[in-house]
């Protein structure tokens, strides 16, 4: 048996599939609409639509009686997300990687697969929309592009999610996004014992910039902050706003000293790009470092709290100067 390999890009991968706050949700009738359709189409007696988790396979429609998750190591569907085009698997006991599959050798016996990729806005494969016989068969032109037809809507409706999640004006997360986010990382940095610390930004003085040189430089002037809170950190760090010229950062594997000579850092090349920008007015910023503790963190928004006020005494103390 084969088991599916990793996509290069894993990380923005997963990152994506956690800002759209789907995984472990109820059933939704948009996508269970489409799972119906695929079966009588097709006229198979399994279609879903999946989502390639870490270490599982997570169904969103389509699941058989209670199991709503398989490992990704024997999934089909770990394979399918591999590549743009629908991955086909004719007759699964004719084929090397699939022969001796738990899935194909006992229940629910697949002996044919057809798994559309679902393609994010950002080109990451998060899933796929996938028929399942209990018999070999093929799919004719005419059939692949009706299979890529209703994969196209159920890409439609993951892209609604996520545009829920996306701050319309920088791009970046939004609060609902954020959480999702951050929640993640925070889970897995318990996991492994790492640390992670919230750093909470609001912009100084941001109104006198709407004020003297007008709304439509205020917007860009957030703009090129989230760019450059964006492009200055790692990958893996959450990077979010929370609406007006609030923006969040959860650094993962950082403690509170890193995240001091991190934050230095940003400081440093802020006055930078103030210098590039020459725009007549400086981006500057009061910041609120809190460092996760699991005990005292247990909600969310205790931590979302202790920065927000951290942020609050580093703009007084910056006033007072
Ligand atoms: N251009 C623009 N302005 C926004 C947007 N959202 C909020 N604002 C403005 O941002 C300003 C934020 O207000 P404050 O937080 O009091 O601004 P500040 O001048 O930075 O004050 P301090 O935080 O005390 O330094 C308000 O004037 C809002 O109208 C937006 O999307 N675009």
């Amino acid at each position: 048996m084969l088991a599916p390999t990793t996509p290069l890009d894993e990380s923005v991968r997963l990152a994506t599939l956690r800002s759209l706050s789907i995984l472990d949700t109820a059933p939704e009738e948009r996508f269970d609409r489409l799972t119906r359709l695929a079966k009588r189409i097709f006229r198979v007696p399994v279609a879903m639509i999946t989502l390639v988790d870490v270490d599982r396979l997570w169904i969103k429609s389509g699941a058989e009686g209670e199991v709503c998750e398989t490992p990704r190591g024997t999934s089909f569907c770990g394979h399918a997300i591999l590549d743009d085009a629908i991955f086909l698997v004719p007759d699964t006991l004719e084929d090397h990687r699939f022969a001796d599959n738990p899935l194909v050798q006992g229940s629910p016996h697949i002996r044919f697969y057809a798994g559309y990729p679902l393609s994010t806005d950002n080109g990451m494969r998060v899933g796929s929309l996938c028929l399942m016989d209990q018999h070999p068969r093929l799919l004719n032109d005419e059939e692949r592009g009706l299979l890529r037809d209703l994969g196209r809507i159920a890409e439609q409706e993951l892209i609604a999610l996520q545009l829920a999640t996306l701050d319309e004006l920088t791009h970046l997360v939004n609060r609902r996004g954020f959480e999702a986010l951050a929640t993640y990382t925070l889970g897995v940095c318990r996991r492994m014992g790492k640390p992670a610390t919230l750093l909470f930004f609001d912009l100084n003085d941001f109104k006198e910039i709407n004020d003297e040189y007008g709304h439509a430089e205020g917007d860009r002037a957030l703009v090129e902050f989230a760019g450059f809170l964006r492009h200055s950190l790692r990958e893996s760090d959450a990077v979010g706003r929370l609406g007006g010229d609030e923006f969040v950062v959860l650094l993962n594997d950082a403690d509170r000293a890193r995240a001091v000579e991190i934050i230095a850092r940003l400081q440093h090349n802020l006055d930078e790009l103030n210098l590039r920008l020459n725009r007549g007015y400086d981006l500057r910023f009061s910041v609120g470092v809190t460092a996760f503790d699991a005990g005292r963190h247990e909600e969310f928004a205790t931590l979302m709290a202790e920065a927000d006020a951290a942020m609050y005494a580093h703009k007084q103390a910056l006033r007072k100067r």
